[in-house]
């Protein structure tokens, strides 16, 4: 929490919320959420939450439920947002279209599962490669992606950033059989790129590209040693997606991955919460972000 509170880009946006008059800014400390009980936090009339590992979700929406401060990031939906099943769910009740899926618990059916190598059978039910294969807890980032033989076969797992690395090819193809896994159908794509969208509240969309986390080889890294992106323009849809998604998430501040597929869709992948911009090339964003949230605090708290 406390790095993420450090970060410049934080920085960036904090500075709006203290420049303004009409807003007394108090942060509070790691030790402050972590270990002190929610009858000696500070009474407030807006709250900035945001999911990183660790962070005591069922405190806060305690807190929220006794001293009902406005929060831009509704603390109720962090659960929900660690489930990519549950995220799904969600994106089909606001239209937004995602992958199709399959969710298994690879370890509890083990033997059901009838596993060759360009497919998987479960109960009468066909999974083709390719496919990807995601842990249902979305903050665990260890994703496989699973190739037919006519495109070689075998597997690339991608990971966390780790020594310039992303991910790591592997001939052998068989599937994980040790947890809940959601299996999604492979979004091929004209050009291999993911989009990551920042969306603030229904107002503004900023969205970014970077080469494909599948995408052979080192990171390509930019002059300040950061994954290089470029700004990329969304389509009308696609921004359409950014104010359901905010709203139904009841996320203001929310970070979100397309893919386009070669078939023309535009598929939503995951959904980050509040996830921040980290380019040094877009100040236009962390301006909009800043005035956004004074003007959404003020409105909404309590006068
Ligand atoms: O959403 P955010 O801003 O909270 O950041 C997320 C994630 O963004 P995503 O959610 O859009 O995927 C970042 O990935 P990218 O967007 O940079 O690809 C990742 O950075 P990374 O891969 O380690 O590499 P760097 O870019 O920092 O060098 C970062 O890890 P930490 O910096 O180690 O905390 C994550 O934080 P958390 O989820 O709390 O672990
Ligand atoms: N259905 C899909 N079809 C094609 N490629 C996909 C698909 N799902 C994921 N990918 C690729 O795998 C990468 C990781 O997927 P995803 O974003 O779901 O993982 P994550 O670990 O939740 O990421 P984040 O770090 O953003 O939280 C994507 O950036 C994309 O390149």
């Amino acid at each position: 929490m406390e790095k993420k509170l450090g970060t410049k880009w934080m920085k960036k946006i904090l500075v709006q919320l203290k420049n303004s008059d009409k807003i007394k800014l108090v942060i509070w400390t790691n030790d402050m959420i972590q270990n002190q009980t929610i009858e000696n936090w500070p009474i407030v009339d807006g709250l900035i939450t945001l999911y990183s590992s660790g962070y005591p979700v069922n405190k806060v929406i305690s807190y929220v439920n006794r001293h009902r401060p406005y929060c831009c990031n509704n603390p109720e939906f962090f659960k929900a947002m660690t489930n990519r099943e549950s995220i799904y769910k969600v994106l089909d009740e606001i239209g937004v279209e995602h992958p199709n899926y399959l969710v298994l618990n690879t370890k509890e059916i083990s033997n059901e599962i009838n596993e060759e190598t360009n497919w998987i059978t479960f109960h009468g039910k066909k999974l083709e490669k390719p496919f990807v294969e995601k842990p249902i807890d979305s903050e665990n980032h260890n994703i496989h992606i699973y190739f037919n033989s006519k495109e070689g076969g075998g597997k690339t797992k991608i990971f966390r950033k780790k020594a310039g690395r992303k991910n790591q090819f592997y001939s052998n193809g068989e599937i994980r059989r040790n947890g809940k896994y959601i299996y999604e159908e492979f979004i091929e794509q004209q050009e291999p790129i993911d989009i990551k969208v920042y969306a603030i509240g229904q107002k503004y969309v900023y969205a970014e590209k970077r080469s494909s986390l599948m995408q052979e080889g080192l990171l390509q890294i930019d002059e300040y040693g950061r994954e290089l992106r470029e700004v990329f323009k969304l389509s009308e849809k696609e921004k359409e997606f950014a104010a359901k998604i905010t709203q139904a998430f009841g996320q203001f501040i929310c970070g979100f991955d397309i893919v386009r597929g070669k078939d023309g869709r535009s598929v939503v992948i995951d959904i980050n919460g509040w996830s921040f911009v980290k380019s040094e090339f877009s100040n236009e964003y962390f301006e909009n972000c800043g005035r956004l949230l004074v003007e959404l605090f003020l409105t909404n708290c309590k006068k």
